[in-house]
């Protein structure tokens, strides 16, 4: 991802924020396959202690099947998947969801029989859809994804919708979405009532973004506001408090298969200019972290 020379400092977080993270490209950079995506260990602690700063109010909204989210963040937070089909509350609570149509099996076959004809292209299945991958692929494979996956959807306009994804295109339910998952937990404890944050990097995220600046909060593409999901992440660890585990840098050459985790510096959060420190979830939040390019 390239990064503009000079970024504005991130807003700090509200007070009584409610934080809503994208993960793929957002928390963690993009990778050639879905299942190649690397979480930094450091990332667990800091997402599970912000959570605990914010009583709660945390939760990762995300494309992906819960599974996936379950496998790569094995984390006690609020969890949405399916661009908003599938919600997990709290820890051990049940998966829910509304009720949403299945694509015809004809569609997975002929999407299927697609990624079987270009080398490196792959067919990620989910409940209610499916998504053709030609990260790996060239675009030639995402042209004929669009053309065939936009004639099916046509067949049922009023039911599935076509979404273009990084490298990929995805055909989703309609009814649910990024903005809807926003919308519904606002209502709940302990969202409602706070201000919400929603950060993001794709068209998915643009819905769940205009969803919190309607509700009053705070809607930050990633590209704009921090270049990087490692200087997102610093950001988060220190707006966890107490130490940043891993400095901006340190991460950005850990990316680059420059540093092992165990050279890992540590450091102390930057300390909050825009307001005092909170213990109490409801503290606001700091500046750029320190070793973040301006
Ligand atoms: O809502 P998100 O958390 O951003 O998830 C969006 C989709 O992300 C995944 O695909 C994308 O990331 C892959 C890993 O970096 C990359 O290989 C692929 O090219 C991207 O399109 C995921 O596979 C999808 O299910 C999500 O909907």
């Amino acid at each position: 991802m390239s990064v503009p020379s000079s970024l504005p400092e991130p807003p700090p977080l509200p007070p009584r924020a409610a934080l809503f993270l994208d993960f793929d490209g957002t928390l963690v950079e993009i990778a050639p396959t879905p299942d190649a995506v690397r979480v930094p260990p450091a990332l667990l602690s800091v997402l599970g202690r912000l959570a605990r700063r914010l009583d709660g109010a945390l939760a990762v909204v995300s494309g992906r099947p819960m599974r996936d989210l379950d496998r790569f963040l094995p984390l006690p937070v609020v969890k949405v998947g399916d661009h908003g089909a599938a919600l997990r509350l709290g820890p051990g609570a049940p998966v829910i969801g509304p009720h949403l149509p299945l694509p015809p099996p004809e569609w997975r076959a002929r999407a299927a029989a697609l990624a079987e004809r270009f080398p490196g292209a792959l067919l990620e299945e989910k409940a209610h859809g499916f998504v053709l991958h030609y990260r790996l692929a060239g675009p030639e494979a995402g042209e004929a994804a669009r053309e065939l996956l936009s004639a099916l959807v046509a067949e049922q306009p009023e039911r599935f919708a076509l979404l273009a994804a990084r490298k990929a295109w995805e055909v989703r339910p309609r009814g649910v979405s990024k903005a809807s998952a926003v919308a519904a937990l606002m209502t709940r404890p302990p969202f409602a009532g706070r201000v919400p944050v929603f950060v993001g990097d794709d068209a998915t995220d643009e819905e769940g973004m205009a969803e919190a600046r309607s509700g009053g909060g705070i809607g930050l593409r990633l590209q704009d506001a921090f270049g990087t999901p490692a200087r997102l992440r610093a950001w988060l660890a220190a707006h966890a408090g107490e130490e940043a585990d891993v400095s901006a840098a340190t991460e950005e050459k850990m990316d680059e298969g420059q540093a092992r985790p165990a050279t890992a510096t540590r450091r102390p959060a930057a300390p909050p200019r825009h307001a005092a420190p909170s213990r109490s979830g409801s503290g606001a939040v700091p500046p750029r972290p320190q070793g973040a390019r301006s």
